[in-house]
């Protein structure tokens, strides 16, 4: 498979590893605002850049016809124009806040957590997000898809606010810690005890490989995808 990295940064390098020992070849690497290149190379095109150019990498592959995997955080309110482009030029994206098949299963635990405390009033639900210093958005893409599956199961939630505590929001602290690759950490306290769910990564090797296994996964498909769909759980 002939892969295009847009953005070559931690992420960047990081898949680079893992897809040539998975004996793919690394046909782009992107690392800057630069509309020169040829995307269509590349059989697949993986994006780990930064929120503000995400939407222009994305929609470059689409109208390009080249399958998109999306990794970058924090440039979602481009999400739904993302979903209607790749819908008119009938092509294949995946975006996920996090590739790991651990937080994939660890959304899914949060879910059914969240269901089973709906009825629990007395506890409160808080989360806490820790990365390393250089992370741009705050909270984490992954901290939000953690409050969403909260919020669809839980009717003491309908919104998540950054360091804010308010009626029927969920709490979100962000803490940026030098070298973190990413902790999230949730909580359900009561006066009497305190239920707790945390998800630590130890590098960045699990991402990756979900990223890389996803563009595989994409190839000869059209449509909008997401993690469950590549890992068939949930
Ligand atoms: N979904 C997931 O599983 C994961 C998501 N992420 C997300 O992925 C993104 C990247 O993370 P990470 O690799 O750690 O960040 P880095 O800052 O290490 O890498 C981002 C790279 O993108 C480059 N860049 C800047 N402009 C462009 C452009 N126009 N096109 C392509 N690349 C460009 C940056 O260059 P320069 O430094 O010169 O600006 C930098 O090298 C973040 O949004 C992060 O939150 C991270 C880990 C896992
Ligand atoms: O920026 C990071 O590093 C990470 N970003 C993703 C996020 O925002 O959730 C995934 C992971 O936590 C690492």
């Amino acid at each position: 498979m002939k892969i295009a990295l847009l953005g070559y940064g931690k992420m960047g390098k990081t898949i680079e590893q893992i897809a040539i020992k998975r004996g793919h070849e690394i046909v782009l690497k992107v690392d800057k605002n630069d509309d020169a290149y040829d995307i269509t190379q590349a059989d697949v095109a993986i994006d780990f850049s930064i929120p503000t150019v995400a939407f222009n990498n994305i929609s470059n592959c689409l109208n390009n016809g080249v399958p998109v995997i999306s990794g970058t955080t924090g440039w979602l309110q481009d999400y739904n124009k993302a979903v209607a482009l790749c819908e008119e030029k009938q092509g294949a994206f995946i975006y996920a806040s996090n590739f790991s098949l651990g937080v994939n299963i660890f959304f899914e635990l949060n879910k059914i957590l969240a269901k089973m405390m709906n009825t629990l009033k007395q506890y409160n639900v808080t989360m806490e997000e820790i990365h390393h210093t250089q992370k741009l958005d705050a909270p984490s893409g992954t901290a939000i898809t953690l409050a969403e599956g909260i919020i669809e199961n839980h009717s003491g939630y309908d919104n998540w606010k950054l360091d804010e505590a308010a009626e029927k929001s969920l709490p979100i602290v962000a803490k940026r810690i030098e070298d973190v690759p990413g902790t999230h950490t949730i909580n359900y306290e009561s006066e009497v005890d305190t239920i707790t769910i945390e998800h630590t990564a130890h590098n960045r090797q699990g991402f990756a490989l979900g990223a890389v296994i996803a563009a595989e996964w994409i190839i000869g498909k059209k449509g909008i995808f997401n993690m469950n769909d590549v890992l068939n759980i949930g």
